[in-house]
């Protein structure tokens, strides 16, 4: 478990917000922290990271303070076995693949984890390339397993996936999430796109100027209903045709077009380009507008 109750000041271009969040993240849980542009998502995984510290507050982790501002505790970055990666990636220009990753290995540890990381995400064939040789998917996946190389128990991700087109990002959602299950990470993930939340996070914290708005599973928070659902996928509605008395909507998930059957009234809710969810309900695909 983690307990983080923080307050920080943050400075606004208008003026002045209290960043105050009161929360506990269950261990293994993929959390998404969304909100709007400077909501204080960076800034609390910051804060958790140790790369910046509150005015007040405190955080354990499994029973042990990371921080605790009254009783001046304050655990290094070094000691609080996190995995950090940020949007910029910030891979060793002058170094390989291989070197950035044996660099992030601690030297007595398990010299074989390199190749066997590099195996997991198909990266074995560029392991002697620089970075400038990489697309962004690949240099965001060297990022990604980097940031594992130490076997943290906590992954932070700041918007791993802003600068990846569409197929490459959920490519790299698939990673992570294979990643997230293997390794038994507890993964916090910022980001502002509401589809990709669902298809990744099992929870969502919802902040606003700096406070905690709302906090739940994705479907609570973001559609309509909850729906038992054996499949969940996202995707982007590309047409809405009639077909006697209900229509089929074509929906984009990946590389892949998905036709739901739905009625006339569903029809009218669904807009090409709107993004939506589709669930299986008594084995019938069921769409929402998320
Ligand atoms: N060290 C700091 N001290 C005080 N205020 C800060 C500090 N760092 C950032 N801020 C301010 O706090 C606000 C929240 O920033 P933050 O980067 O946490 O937002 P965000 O929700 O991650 O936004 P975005 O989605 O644009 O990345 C911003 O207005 C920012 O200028």
């Amino acid at each position: 478990m983690i307990k983080i109750n923080i307050q920080k000041r943050l400075v606004m271009a208008g003026g002045e917000a209290l960043l105050k969040v009161d929360t506990e993240i269950s261990r293994e849980s993929f959390v998404a922290l969304y909100g709007r542009s400077g909501a204080g998502k960076t800034t609390l995984l910051r804060i958790l990271a140790g790369l910046l510290e509150p005015e007040k507050g405190i955080i354990e982790v499994d029973g042990r303070c990371w921080l605790n501002t009254d009783r001046k505790i304050r655990l290094p970055v070094q000691q609080r076995q996190i995995g950090f990666v940020f949007q910029d990636f910030a891979l060793f220009p002058h170094m390989t693949v291989r070197e950035n990753l044996r660099y992030a290995l601690k030297p007595e540890k398990d010299p074989g984890l390199v190749s066997r990381m590099l195996a997991m995400v198909d990266l074995e064939q560029l392991a002697d390339r620089k970075p400038a040789m990489l697309s962004g998917g690949q240099r965001q996946r060297v990022a990604l397993i980097r940031a594992l190389m130490r076997k943290p128990g906590i992954l932070l991700l700041d918007e791993p996936f802003s600068s990846l087109d569409a197929e490459m990002r959920q490519e790299l959602q698939d990673q992570i999430s294979a990643l997230h299950r293997q390794f038994n990470l507890t993964t916090l993930l910022v980001s502002h796109d509401m589809a990709e939340i669902y298809r990744i996070a099992d929870r969502v914290i919802w902040l606003d100027e700096g406070k905690v708005l709302r906090s739940g599973p994705p479907d609570a928070l973001f559609g309509n209903v909850r729906l038992s659902s054996k499949i969940r996928l996202t995707g982007k509605v590309l047409r809405v045709a009639k077909s006697g008395v209900v229509s089929i909507v074509e929906v984009a998930a990946g590389n892949t077009v998905i036709k739901v059957v739905v009625t006339a009234g569903e029809a009218e809710e669904l807009h090409p380009g709107d993004t939506v969810g589709i669930f299986s309900k008594a084995f019938n695909p069921v769409i929402r507008k998320i």
